[in-house]
């Protein structure tokens, strides 16, 4: 089994540069599912509060044998605890019975709410009190990052937003990455429903891989980092394989042309969407 190989957030941890997506993997099905990502090799494992599924990511590390320290382990603090964003990570690590979480993502901004400038300090001072080694966001526009930015003084490592070839985030990646952050990509398979396109499956033919690892290729060739999701361990093996052939530029440049400005899967704009 080769290494995922990795890379270096802006704050200077290094995290393996494509993770495994845990929602709505839950319950003994779930340990197994998370339990069999880490046997094929995934060492970044994303959960939620709200997936309710962290302490079955503990057990399956525990089940799995692979060492904790080697497993990068993100959560995120869901809408309901932006008030108290600290309490809500300390109480993931009660969950999860871990002394540290690798990163923890704020998980939608909730404008309408007001209060992610708050959140965004809790997790600067989480970070300083050592319960978690990289702090970042999910689902922040520009203008959200600015203002976390301009009121804390401290960028979020990474964040995690909706892309695949619908919705590629051209102007997104491109604010993140002047800022020093790392995009995720959540749903970064379309949740399988752009895997029949036409320049996926030419390219497909053309490295003899499948239309899935494509797209995943198509990530890492766009800077961002994927976070596919799962439940088959046939599936997840060939989701993270896709380091022995790269596409060539036109390749990429016809995948990226595949997206829509109405290319979301759901009705989930951050500027308005709740979910608490
Ligand atoms: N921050 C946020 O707001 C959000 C974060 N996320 C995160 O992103 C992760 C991934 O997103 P998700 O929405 O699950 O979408 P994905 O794009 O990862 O797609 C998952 C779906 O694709 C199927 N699939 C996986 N591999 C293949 C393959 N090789 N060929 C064909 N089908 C395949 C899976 O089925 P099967 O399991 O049967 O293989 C599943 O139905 C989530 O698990 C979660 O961790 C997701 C949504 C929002
Ligand atoms: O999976 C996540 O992280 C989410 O935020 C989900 O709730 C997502 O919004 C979804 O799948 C809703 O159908």
């Amino acid at each position: 089994m080769a290494e995922t190989p990795t890379r270096v957030l802006g704050d200077g941890t290094s995290v393996p540069v494509l993770g495994f997506g845990t929602y709505p993997l839950r319950g003994d099905d779930g340990v197994r599912a998370i339990a069999s990502a880490l046997e094929v090799g995934y060492r970044l494992i994303d959960t939620a509060v709200n997936y309710r599924n962290e302490r079955e990511v503990t057990e399956a590390i525990r089940v799995s044998g692979v060492d904790r320290g080697d497993v990068f382990v993100q959560t995120k603090v869901p809408g309901r605890d932006h008030e108290n964003a600290r309490t809500s990570i300390e109480t993931s690590l009660q969950v999860m019975d871990l002394e540290y979480l690798d990163s923890v993502l704020i998980h939608w901004p909730n404008p309408s709410q007001g209060h992610y400038v708050k959140a965004w300090q809790g997790l600067v001072d989480a970070r300083e009190a050592g319960l978690v080694r990289s702090i970042g966001v999910s689902n922040f526009t520009p203008a959200h990052l600015d203002e976390i930015i301009e009121a804390t003084g401290v960028t979020p490592a990474s964040n995690q937003v909706e892309m695949h070839p619908a919705f590629p985030q051209a102007d997104q990646r491109a604010a993140d990455a002047e800022r020093g952050i790392t995009t995720q990509a959540w749903s970064p398979i379309g949740r399988g429903e752009i895997l029949d396109a036409e320049p996926v499956v030419a390219a497909a033919r053309a490295h003899d891989v499948t239309p899935a690892q494509v797209v995943l290729r198509w990530h890492l060739h766009l800077g961002s980092l994927p976070l596919p999701k799962s439940g088959d361990p046939e599936r997840q093996r060939t989701n993270l394989e896709i380091f022995g052939f790269d596409l060539s530029e036109a390749e990429t440049e016809a995948i990226t042309a595949l997206g829509r400005p109405d290319g979301r899967l759901f009705d989930a704009d951050p500027t308005y969407h709740v979910e608490m």
